[in-house]
């Protein structure tokens, strides 16, 4: 449902992306694991329609997403794709309850109904008690716990998920990958998910690492069932 044919990609003369190939499937949990600077974001970047490659196809559910216009990337992003960056990126001013509402309110969603939509995700995460607090009242773990509901809330087709747990200690790092992948699975929402941690990377179905702007397979990782 989600692929990447042959891209390519340079910043000026630094080229990111030569020749990168990766196709998901539906429901997939994708690791994409590789040294720094392999080109890692810059495919997950490539994937989720932030940025354009300069020769190749991105394709989801058949669209070259590389064809359309910001606007339409832009709606696809917000309609379609869910994002956990490394350090959570919530909205300082506004309580957690209203950061994760918030993609339902840039969807149209009226408050009353997205506050109650956002809601049952801080019992599904273990967030009960912190819907009103602000991003700097939340510890690392929960902040982050708070933008993996935030991603999830619109039940997006894609979670795309960079570097998700690297401001994390490993032991809350193993907790939100746990919430994440629990929650993914529940909603059948596809994941891709950059890291350079095998640990996190064992959470995947599979794994594939970037080398130079080229990706490559890995063997299996640990079982679906
Ligand atoms: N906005 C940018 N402007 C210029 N060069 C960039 C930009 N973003 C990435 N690059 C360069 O492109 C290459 C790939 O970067 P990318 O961030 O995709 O790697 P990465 O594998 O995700 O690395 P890391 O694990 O360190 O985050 C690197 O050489 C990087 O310096």
């Amino acid at each position: 449902m989600l692929e990447a044919r042959d891209v390519k990609l340079a910043f000026g003369q630094t080229p990111a992306l030569r020749g990168a190939t990766l196709t998901v499937a539906e429901g997939e949990i994708v690791a994409v694991m590789g040294p720094s600077g392999s080109g890692k974001s810059t495919l997950l970047h490539c994937l989720a329609g932030i940025l354009v490659p300069d020769e190749g196809e991105i394709l989801f559910d058949g669209t070259r997403v590389d064809r359309l216009d910001e606007t339409r990337r832009s709606t696809l992003r917000r309609d379609r794709f869910g994002f956990v960056f490394q350090f959570g990126q919530l909205v300082p001013e506004l309580t957690a309850e209203d950061n994760v509402a918030l993609p339902l309110l840039l969807g149209g969603t009226r408050r009353a109904a997205a506050v109650a939509e956002a809601r049952p995700w801080f019992a599904r995460l273990g967030l009960d008690g912190l819907e009103l607090r602000r991003s700097g009242e939340l510890s690392g773990g929960e902040a982050q716990r708070v933008a993996l509901a935030r991603a999830l809330v619109a039940k997006p087709r894609v979670l795309f998920a960079d570097e998700p747990t690297g401001s994390l200690d490993s032991l809350t790092g193993e907790q939100v990958m746990d919430l994440m992948v629990d929650s993914a699975r529940a909603q059948g929402t596809t994941v891709v998910l950059v890291t350079h941690e095998a640990r996190v990377a064992a959470y995947a179905d599979r794994q594939v690492v970037v080398r130079d702007g080229r990706v490559h397979a890995l063997a299996a990782a640990r079982s679906t069932s």
